[in-house]
């Protein structure tokens, strides 16, 4: 099934959030299938944002993103990609509709709470960055409940 990387940005864990997001993917019936609590350096910060390289907010937002731990997920669901970009909101929280995390959460673009990964490819690149190591491997007993 298509997976997708999500990661709680530092103002996200700094604002106890964390449960909060986890949790809202949980109860649509996505699987997590990799997390982990982590600081990253300004290199990882920068191959990870490196499509953004040329943007006038480029250093801001890495200095944003290694100030401090973020919590990198995977999750797992049928068109996770794009609904989980739906769940999370506009980039801008000012466009962001009310209901998404976003939305609910955040004021300012430089402090949008969390990252969701933009198409399928982008998604296998980012897992590969973030998670080297195997990932776990398990289903879910509710599967039949939420899948047809
Ligand atoms: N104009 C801006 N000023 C400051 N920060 C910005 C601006 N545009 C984007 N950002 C920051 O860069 C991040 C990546 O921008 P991108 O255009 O890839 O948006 P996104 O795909 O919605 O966000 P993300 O990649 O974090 O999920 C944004 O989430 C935001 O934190």
């Amino acid at each position: 099934m298509e997976q997708t990387f999500i990661m709680i940005k530092p103002d996200g864990v700094q604002r106890g959030l964390v449960g909060e997001i986890i949790s809202r993917f949980e109860k649509k019936g996505f699987y997590l299938k990799g997390l982990k609590l982590i600081s990253v350096d300004r290199s990882f910060a920068e191959r990870h944002y490196a499509d953004l390289s040329a943007k006038p907010f480029f250093n801001g937002l890495v200095d944003y993103i290694i100030s401090g731990p973020v919590v990198a997920t995977i999750w797992e669901g049928k068109n996770v990609v794009t609904t989980g970009r739906k769940i999370i909101g506009a980039t801008n929280p000012s466009d962001s509709a009310p209901g998404t995390i976003r939305g609910d959460f955040a004021v300012e673009i430089g402090r949008n709470v969390i990252h969701g990964s933009d198409s399928v490819e982008s998604a296998r690149k980012e897992i590969a960055l973030w998670f080297p190591e195997a990932p776990v491997n398990w289903e879910s007993s509710l599967h039949s409940w939420i899948y047809e």
